[in-house]
C-alpha cells in the first residue's frame, strides 16, 4: 500500500474531529512530493467522504450489526470511505476496496473490528445493486418526509434544507442540494491595474490553461485546469487574483467612483477591497480593516503583489464604534462574518461544523457591525452589506431590523431585488447575498 488510504483518513479523520479545514490539508499535500494521480485518488475520496456524510452513514447504519454510536471514530472512517469508493467511484476495483479498508483496520483496529468492517463491506457489495435500486433504503422516505429524505440523500443539514424548501420549493432546493455536491469552478480575477481580461487570457492560453470568461462579471475568468497557476509569471507579477464571480460582484455593485473615500470593515484577506482599488484605477482612498491583526499580514501580502497604492490597512473591531471614522466615508462594505453556509460547494466541511445556533449568535454580531457601518457613511453614501450565507437570519432579519430602527437608510434594488441573492445552482457562483442601503 502506497499510504495513498492511511493519508485520505488522517485527513478525513483531522476534517471530521479536529477542527481541519479540507482545503489546506490538501494543500500540504499537494506541496509535498506526492505523485499526482495519488493526489487526485486522495482528493477525490475526502471530499466525496465529506460530501456525501449522511448518506453514507445512512448507508452503514442499515447494514451495521453494532449500533451505530458504538463504531469507534477511525473504524467509521474506514467504513465511510470504503462505502464512498463502492457507491460513488467505479474506478476501483471492490476487491481493492476490501483489501485496502481492511488492511488500515488492521492497523488502526483490533481483531474484532477488522471482522467487522470485512463482513460490512463485502455485506454491502453483495447487495449493492438492490441498495441502489431502492435509493439507497429512502425509497419510502421519498414519498413519507421529503424534508428528512433530501437531508439524507444529499447529505445536508436538516436545518439548512428546512430553511430552503420553506422559501423556495421542492424544485429550486433539489437543483440546490444537488450542486452543492459539484466541483465549483476555479476562478480568478484579472487586475486591470496591469492587464484587460482579453490579454490575460491570451497570454494564459498561450500556457495550456483553458478559459471561460465569467457571464455576470467583467472581470472574471473560470480557468478548468488550474494546475499549478500559482507559479505563472502571470501570478507572480499581479496579473490576477483568485475571486468568486459573486465576491467580484460585491465591488462592481458597490460601483466606487475614483474619487471616492471608502471604509471595508471585514476586509481580510482583501479581496474585495483589491477589487475596489482596481475599479477606482488606483485614486481616491480605502481604508480596510480587519479584526485580526495576522489576516491583516495577509491583505498588505495581495496589495503589494497587485499594486494596489490606494488602500490603507488597519486592525479594528467593527463591532465596537470609531470615533475617527463618524460620517467620513462615501461608502461603507460590511463583507460580514457569517455561517458560510453559500461555500458548503467549495468547503464540504461547514456542512458539519456550523450549526443554526452559530447562525443565530452571527446575526448579533451582524447587527452590531451593519449598526456602526451606519454612522460611518456620509449622507447621500451607500452601505454594502453582503454575505457568503443564505440564511433569512443572517440577510433579511439583519436588514430589515437595522431599517426599521434607522428611517434615514432605505435598499437602493440590485437587478430588481431588495437584496440580491446568488446560488451555486442558478448562478454557477458561491451562495452570496448582496445589499446596497443608501442613506
Ligand atoms: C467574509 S470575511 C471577509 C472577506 C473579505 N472581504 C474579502 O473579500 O477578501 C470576514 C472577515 O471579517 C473579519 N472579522 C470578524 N469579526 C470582525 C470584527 N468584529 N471586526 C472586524 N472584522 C471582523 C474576519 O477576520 C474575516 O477576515
Amino acid at each position: 500500500m502506497k499510504n495513498i488510504r492511511k493519508k485520505a483518513l488522517f485527513i478525513i479523520d483531522n476534517v471530521f474531529y479536529k477542527g481541519a479545514f479540507l482545503k489546506e490539508e490538501l494543500l500540504i499535500l499537494q506541496n509535498s512530493d506526492i505523485d499526482k494521480r495519488d493526489y487526485k485518488l486522495i482528493s477525490n475520496i475526502t471530499r466525496g467522504v465529506i460530501q456525501n456524510r449522511t448518506l453514507i452513514d445512512y448507508i452503514i447504519n442499515n447494514n451495521s450489526k453494532v449500533r451505530f454510536k458504538k463504531i469507534h471514530k477511525i473504524i467509521l472512517t474506514i467504513l465511510e470511505m470504503g462505502i464512498y469508493q463502492i457507491f460513488f467511484l467505479d474506478r476501483v476495483p471492490d476487491y481493492s476496496i476490501i483489501n485496502e479498508s481492511v488492511k488500515l483496520a488492521n492497523i488502526y483496529g483490533n481483531k474484532g473490528s477488522v471482522g467487522f468492517v470485512n463482513g460490512l463491506l463485502r455485506s454491502v457489495l453483495r447487495k449493492k445493486d438492490e441498495i441502489v435500486k431502492d435509493e439507497f433504503g429512502l425509497s419510502e422516505l421519498k414519498n413519507s418526509d421529503i424534508n428528512k429524505y433530501l437531508s439524507i440523500y444529499y447529505s445536508h443539514p436538516q436545518f439548512y434544507v428546512d430553511a430552503v424548501l420553506k422559501e423556495r420549493g421542492r424544485e429550486f432546493t433539489e437543483d440546490l442540494l444537488l450542486a452543492n455536491n459539484t466541483e465549483p469552478p476555479f476562478t480568478i480575477r484579472v487586475n486591470t491595474l496591469f492587464v484587460n481580461r482579453e490579454e490575460l487570457m491570451e497570454k494564459l492560453n498561450e500556457k495550456g490553461y483553458i478559459l471561460k470568461k465569467t457571464v455576470l462579471s467583467k472581470f472574471g475568468i473560470i480557468v478548468e485546469n488550474p494546475d499549478n497557476i500559482f507559479s505563472t509569471e502571470e501570478f507572480e507579477k499581479g496579473f490576477f487574483y483568485v475571486q468568486d464571480e459573486a465576491s467580484i460582484l460585491v465591488s462592481e455593485i458597490l460601483n466606487p467612483e475614483r474619487d471616492f473615500k471608502i471604509l471595508d470593515l471585514c476586509a481580510a484577506p482583501g479581496g474585495k477591497s483589491a477589487s475596489m482599488a482596481m475599479l477606482m484605477d488606483n485614486m481616491g482612498e480605502i481604508i480596510s480593516c480587519d479584526i485580526s491583526k495576522k489576516k491583516i499580514s495577509k491583505i498588505n501580502e495581495n496589495i503589494k503583489r497587485l499594486g494596489i497604492k490606494n488602500i490603507k490597512t488597519a486592525v479594528n473591531d467593527a463591532q465596537v464604534f470609531n470615533e475617527d471614522f463618524k460620517e467620513k466615508f462615501d461608502s461603507v462594505l460590511v463583507d460580514a462574518p457569517c455561517s458560510g453556509l453559500g461555500l458548503y460547494r467549495k468547503k464540504p466541511e461547514i456542512k458539519w461544523n456550523r450549526s443554526y445556533s452559530d447562525v443565530l449568535s452571527l446575526k448579533e454580531i451582524q447587527k452590531d457591525i451593519l449598526n456602526n457601518a451606519s454612522k460611518y457613511v456620509k449622507k447621500g453614501g451607500a452601505i454594502i452589506y453582503s454575505t457568503c450565507t443564505l440564511t433569512r437570519e443572517e440577510n433579511e432579519e439583519v436588514i430589515y431590523e437595522f431599517l426599521s430602527e434607522n428611517k434615514e437608510f432605505s435598499l437602493e434594488k440590485i437587478n430588481n431585488s431588495d437584496i440580491a441573492k446568488l446560488y451555486p445552482s442558478t448562478d454557477n457562483t458561491d451562495g452570496f447575498s448582496i445589499a446596497k442601503i443608501k442613506r
